[in-house]
């Protein structure tokens, strides 16, 4: 979905609000519940079962009440978000099972795996409400409320797993709300949802980690490994900071579709052994040239999983103030930047900045400024 929302109200009787009750308000749970903030009509409500959360929800404004209470969060609530770990979802819908829900109320989740929640929602008895399995496919390294970001689900894909037994005006529902999140949906099998996502972003979190930790035994040896270590390596492995009890939950929980390609893998490293001791130098090229076709092929900066950075990459000779007029430059053509970092900047070596963009908009502006203004910029 995109375009303009100014225009978009959710449908409601007069002076009711609609409830929106989100239960864990760490990144994913605090970014919904930005989104939906933006709507006079909606009231959200935070849950947490740490009470010394609660103060913290509300002080940072992105929830409108917060409550220990999963009774009185749940109580009249229009929707009903589960954003805790994915270990622990289960558990809630089979307590929301318990209680009295409003009528035709909605539940849905945000857990990184699909197929064991939908499947235990399936067997309960929901006392009219209905469950829909739901993933934003965005994210960050970064975790808790403090990262919640109300731009995060912007132009994702957001996945529901609805079953043959979801009623379509519920759903019709659920995705109008979700309108909210600019995310665009997408409606697949849960299986299969577990069995995609296992491979585009649980895979490469797993790599991520266990590269980084091969490394990190080669520094205790030598320190220069971390330290040749700031530019690329640090990029490609940005994944490897994630939540480790968020981590640890997906993983177990897709735990046999990740050993098949945990196999697989195996089978796609072991090749690259058998090419370097035969020292085959073709081969090698050919596994470079299949890789970089398919890569070649896929869509472009789509916000996604492992977000795509929207980023760039400037020479900047070391003198005085150039950092600093750099961004005058995009403050004054009105592009906005969401980070700046020297990568080096050592007295006698010219520095390189990383300037990064919130879209693909900004960055080619930016690019296009700084080219005309005779910097050396590249992607
Ligand atoms: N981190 C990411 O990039 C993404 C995560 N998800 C999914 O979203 C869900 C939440 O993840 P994040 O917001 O990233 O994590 P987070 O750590 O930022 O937030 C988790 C929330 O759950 C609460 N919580 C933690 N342990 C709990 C427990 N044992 N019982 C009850 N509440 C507990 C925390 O207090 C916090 O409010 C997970 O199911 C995850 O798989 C989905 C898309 C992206
Ligand atoms: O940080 C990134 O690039 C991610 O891949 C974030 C992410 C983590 C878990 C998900 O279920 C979806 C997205």
């Amino acid at each position: 979905m995109s375009g303009d929302f100014s225009d978009f109200t959710f449908e409601q009787s007069e002076g009711t609000k609609i409830k929106i009750a989100i239960f864990g308000v760490g990144l994913i749970g605090g970014s919904l519940a930005l989104c939906f903030k933006g709507n006079p009509g909606f009231h959200v409500v935070g849950h947490s079962v740490n009470p010394a959360s609660i103060d913290k929800y509300i002080a940072s404004g992105v929830v409108d009440e917060a409550t220990t209470s999963l009774a009185d969060a749940a109580a009249d609530a229009d929707f009903l978000f589960l954003c805790v770990p994915v270990g622990r979802l289960s558990d809630y819908v089979e307590e929301l099972s318990r209680l009295s829900l409003k009528p035709g109320c909605i539940i849905t989740d945000v857990g990184s795996t699909k197929a064991s929640v939908v499947r235990h929602a399936d067997k309960l008895a929901l006392q009219g409400a209905v469950f829909i399995g739901g993933h934003p496919m965005a994210g960050k390294e970064r975790s808790g409320v403090e990262a919640a970001d109300v731009h995060l689900f912007e132009n994702a894909y957001y996945v529901l797993t609805p079953t043959e037994a979801t009623p379509a005006e519920a759903l019709a529902r659920l995705e109008e709300l979700l309108h909210w999140t600019r995310a665009h949906i997408v409606k697949t099998d849960a299986v299969l949802h577990d069995d995609v996502v296992g491979a585009i972003s649980h895979l490469p979190h797993v790599i991520a980690v266990a590269l980084v930790n091969q490394i990190a035994g080669y520094n205790e040896e030598n320190g220069l490994y971390a330290s040749l270590a700031a530019g690329g390596f640090r990029d490609i492995t940005r994944i490897a900071s994630s939540e480790p009890v968020i981590w640890r939950d997906i993983l177990l929980n897709n735990r046999d579709v990740l050993l098949k390609l945990l196999g697989d893998w195996k089978e796609e490293t072991d090749k690259f052994v058998d090419l370097l001791e035969r020292s085959d130098g073709e081969g090698i090229a050919e596994q470079f040239r299949a890789a970089g076709e398919f890569r070649n092929s896929l869509p472009e900066r789509r916000k996604g999983l492992i977000a795509s950075l929207f980023e760039c990459y400037v020479n900047v000779p070391d003198h005085p103030g150039i950092v600093g007029g750099i961004a005058t430059e995009l403050g004054q053509a009105r592009i906005n930047l969401s980070n700046l970092h020297i990568i080096e900047s050592r007295e006698d070596v010219p520095g390189v900045l990383r300037l990064s963009f919130r879209n693909e908009a900004a960055l080619e502006q930016a690019v296009a400024l700084l080219k005309s203004l005779g910097y050396d910029v590249h992607f």
